[in-house]
């Protein structure tokens, strides 16, 4: 098939790849120069484990360019993945959506055969219908479910390992009242053999914004327990091993400490919130709650380093991780910036180590040392360990005070002083 993909980061970018791979030709479209070259010259806009590969694998198959008209008038079905980012008050700023949907209008104004607009960009339930579709037929003239459909088919990837998410889904959500669409996408999933849930688009977007609501609770679940069980001397761990080999809990995301970061969980989870209470008059207390928990979690660390270290003036802290999980260099609402915010408040000297997240960090925080190599943090008068990166469980931590937000074994086992945030 031929298949346009309009923005090219982390979704957009591992999509066209990995559709490429299953054979369709793939246009990719962004406003952002750098990536477009990248993608050209085989290489990823992102780091992302396997991608490279893909691309060059591929590079046969994908063109990546800034025209966005030909993109589409040249195939039969176009993603949509550009960001859904937060307003300043945490609801969802749809502006890039709203701009995508109408330049795909525009362009299907020339365009005379059927069209399939799917949606995969994180958008609020009813978004796809009300906003999407309703601008493409303003701008283009043409009907829906005549001229062209609509597809919400959310993505489910992690980053880190999102090329093997993208071929080994769990399932795939397909939300369309369009029977050529549904044809369309069928034929295009049809060598996945994990479940394809058909449902309506608000219901599918509703699936993307209850699946990382109810992980993202696991999770500041996980850390409230794992605050009671320190102060009992009771390992967390422990306690959800046993609770998750129930298998109507499941054990996944339950690893407690210093709390949910990401460019997903902060920013759906509060999108949910305020479209809840400002469009329907609902008030999500228990999300509420989780994202309370959840900005708590980090400063958590900061009180047990206290314990250790009481006076943080002119202190040398040492920082391993800054991304907000491990294989990635994505800092978006990393546990590492509050953190990092508050060290510096009180006067801290920071040097930080992270292989592949320093780069980005640095833009936020250039007062930071920055070490090319993980020994060298250990320098310091006290350790914080922020994402459990592999290479962290390789390092001897003797007579260090480690305060650690991840849980790295290495570090429980040598370090001289050791704390851990919820173990
Ligand atoms: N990152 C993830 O792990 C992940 C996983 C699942 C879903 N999502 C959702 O997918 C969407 C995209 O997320 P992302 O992390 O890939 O975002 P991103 O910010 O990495 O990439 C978005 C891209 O869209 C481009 N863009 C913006 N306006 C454009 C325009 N008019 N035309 C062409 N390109 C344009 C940007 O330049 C950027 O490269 C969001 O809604 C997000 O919530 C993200
Ligand atoms: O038990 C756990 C699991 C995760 N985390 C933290 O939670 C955040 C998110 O982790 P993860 O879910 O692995 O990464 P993302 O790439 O943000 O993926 C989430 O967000 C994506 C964007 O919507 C979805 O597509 C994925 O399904 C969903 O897992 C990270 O800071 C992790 O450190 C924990 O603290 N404890």
């Amino acid at each position: 098939m031929k298949i346009s993909v309009i923005g090219c980061g982390y979704v957009g970018a591992i999509t066209g790849a990995c559709l490429a791979d299953l054979g369709n030709e793939i246009t990719l479209v962004d406003v952002d120069q750098t990536k477009i070259d990248a993608i050209n010259t085989s290489c990823s806009p992102i780091f992302e484990p396997g991608l490279d590969e893909l691309l060059q694998k591929n590079h046969q198959r994908i063109i990546a360019t800034k025209d966005l008209k030909t993109a589409v008038l040249n195939s039969n079905i176009s993603f949509i993945c550009v960001g859904t980012p937060s307003k300043d008050d945490g609801s969802i700023d749809l502006g890039y959506i709203e701009s995508v949907s109408k330049e795909i209008g525009c362009a299907l104004r020339n365009k005379d055969s059927f069209h399939t607009v799917v949606v995969k960009s994180t958008v609020f339930p009813g978004t796809s219908d009300n906003i999407v579709a309703q601008n493409i037929e303003r701008e283009s003239g043409k009907k829906l479910h005549t001229d062209f459909g609509i597809v919400s088919n959310p993505e489910f990837l992690r980053e880190g390992v999102a090329v093997d998410d993208f071929f080994n889904a769990d399932r795939i959500i397909l939300g369309t009242s369009d029977t050529k669409s549904r044809q369309n996408i069928e034929e295009l999933y049809s060598s996945f053999d994990c479940p394809k849930y058909f449902t309506d688009t608000k219901t599918a977007e509703m699936i993307k914004y209850v699946s990382n609501a109810f992980l993202a609770t696991k999770i500041s679940f996980a850390n409230e327990i794992g605050n009671l069980c320190k102060k009992i001397s009771i390992d967390s761990r422990d306690v959800f091993d046993g609770v998750g080999l129930d298998k109507r809990i499941n054990p996944a995301f339950f690893n407690s400490g210093i709390g949910f970061g990401g460019s997903c969980f902060p920013k759906d989870v509060m999108a949910l919130i305020k479209g809840a209470e400002d469009q329907f008059g609902e008030h999500a207390h228990i999300l509420k709650s989780v994202i309370a928990v959840n900005n708590e979690q980090p400063l958590r660390l900061i009180t047990l380093l206290e314990k250790h270290v009481p006076n943080l003036k002119g202190a040398k802290i040492g920082i391993l991780g800054l991304a907000f999980k491990p294989e990635t260099d994505d800092i978006r609402e990393s546990r590492a910036i509050p953190i990092v915010k508050q060290l510096l408040d009180k006067g801290a000297e920071i040097t930080a180590y992270d292989a592949q997240a320093a780069n980005n960090f640095r833009e936020l925080f250039p007062s930071v040392t920055y070490c090319e190599r993980c020994r060298d943090v250990l320098n310091s008068d006290a350790v914080l360990i922020l994402t459990e990166w592999q290479e962290f469980e390789n390092m001897d931590y003797s007579g260090r005070i480690v305060i650690d937000g991840r849980r790295i074994q290495k570090a429980i086992e040598t370090a001289g002083q050791y704390e851990g945030v919820c173990w």
